[in-house]
């Protein structure tokens, strides 16, 4: 934790102190300027409302600002919020010095996003003659949560003379049984994971970077996410997913700092100094075969989960957290497999929202989980517990159809810019 971090819980409670060193004004004072109500309208609109409770299990607290700076990027152990834009993009010029250039201008933009500013000079008020600095659809909006959490993809270190620095452990995925991969909605050379309490805050996020990042990234494609299938808080009460399960019981707490360090946070011995602080993303779509499984028996459908639907309590169990007993779990049964007692004691931190995106033009609904877990090794991670879930029931109401792995570099320091452990 950095000094400042230390005494602070993941959602910043202070509004006076916060507002002081808040630079320009925000998003509602913009648009209450004026007067002596500019300055009150900075620092409420700047999002720094206070909070009760640093965990998500509270109604959702428009308002919440989650600090950009630290020593580990917002967006992996901070509470997880209800909605997602997460987008991959391609880096198309060949330019060194200008793509480090757009990573310095978008981290400016994702310090004043996630204060609830708005990007640069702003949406109004500048040259008319100009396209303003920020899209505007966030205006009046608070920072509803906003994390944005940067990660390079495998397939940017063969330049801008990164070759030799990319980590052993950022593995190229495997190909898993059953996979359908769309190279359209796989890949990327960076990603952004835009997390907020509010859909529009995320959206607008994501569209003023790739705004910003005009003819050096291009978007390769993009999910959204309506409801989160995790929790990084175990007493909050656990979402459930898009086939009426508890998703995210046994995760790995943001708050056990332990857990944190074993099994998700890189170490410079990991092999990457670049990396000490960082983690490692995999994010998957995976297509849910959902009229089936709503044919399926409610018996069955426990039986491959591992679980019961309404309370979440394992097999032979009573209570939701009540401890696993994976023999009295179906052999096929997904929890039993994904466990960390069949994997040699993997563990990842799952962070996955809900999507539908329409119909398929069969009549069936394109839906289904983003998953999206971070670890501090992908093989003994992800790849470990993906191989044992080859003899998982839920393969027959599942596909995954779309692909990503990256890099997720350390935190950024006052004064830092996003990624600058790589490319300094
Ligand atoms: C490779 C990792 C995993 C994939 C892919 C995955 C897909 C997937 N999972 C569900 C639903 C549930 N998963 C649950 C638990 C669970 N899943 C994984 C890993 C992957 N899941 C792990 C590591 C665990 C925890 C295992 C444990 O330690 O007990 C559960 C139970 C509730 C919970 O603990 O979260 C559900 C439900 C779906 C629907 C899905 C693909 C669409
Ligand atoms: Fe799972």
């Amino acid at each position: 934790m950095t000094e400042e971090n230390a005494e602070k819980t993941p959602v910043e409670k202070t509004s006076t102190e916060a507002a002081g060193r808040a630079t320009g004004l925000s998003r509602r004072g913009v648009l209450g300027a004026g007067g002596a109500g500019v300055l009150a309208g900075a620092a409420l609109g700047a999002g720094l409302v206070s909070v009760a409770r640093a965990d998500d299990s509270a109604a959702p607290t428009y308002g919440g600002r989650i600090p950009f700076h630290g020593d580990h990027q917002a967006g992996i152990a901070t509470p997880v919020q209800d909605r997602l834009h997460f987008a991959a993009f391609d880096v198309v010029t060949t330019d060194r010095a200008r793509l480090v250039a757009m990573l310095r201008e978008w981290t400016i933009a994702a310090e004043a996003m996630t204060a609830g500013r708005p990007a640069g000079r702003g949406a109004v008020g500048g040259n008319v003659l100009a396209p303003p600095d920020d899209t505007g659809e966030a205006l009046g909006l608070d920072a509803s949560r906003l994390t944005l959490t940067i990660g390079f993809g495998p397939s940017l270190f063969g330049r801008f003379g990164l070759e030799g620095r990319r980590p052993a452990a950022l593995v190229d995925l495997p190909h898993f049984p059953g996979d359908r991969l769309d190279p359209a909605r796989s890949g990327g050379d960076l990603c952004v994971q835009a997390c907020a309490d509010d859909p529009q805050v995320a959206v607008h996020a994501v569209r003023n970077l790739a705004r910003i990042g005009f003819g050096v990234v291009s978007v390769r494609w993009s999910q959204l996410g309506f409801g989160k299938t995790s929790s990084t808080t175990p007493d909050a009460q656990t979402p459930r997913n898009m086939m009426g399960f508890k998703d995210g019981t046994e995760n790995v707490p943001g708050t056990d700092a332990a857990q944190l360090d074993e099994h998700v946070w890189a170490t410079a011995e990991d092999g990457a100094d670049w990396m000490a602080g960082g983690s490692y993303l995999v994010a998957r779509r995976i297509r849910m075969h959902i009229e089936t499984w709503d044919r399926t028996g409610l018996r069955e459908q426990e039986d491959i989960i591992g679980r019961d639907k309404g309370e979440g309590a394992p097999r032979g169990r009573q209570k939701e957290r009540d401890k696993v007993i994976l023999e009295a779990m179906k052999p096929d049964a997904h929890v039993r497999l994904a466990h960390p007692d069949t994997n040699g004691g993997a563990k990842i931190l799952r962070r996955g929202y809900s999507f539908t995106d329409g119909t398929d033009g069969l009549g069936r609904l394109d839906a289904g989980l983003f998953f999206l877990a971070y670890q501090r090794n992908v093989t003994k991670g992800f790849v470990q517990i993906q191989k044992s879930l080859g003899a998982d029931a839920l393969n027959e109401y599942i596909q995954h159809v779309g692909s990503g792995v990256f890099a997720v570099p350390p935190g950024v320091a006052k004064g830092g810019f996003w990624g600058d452990t790589l490319f300094t």
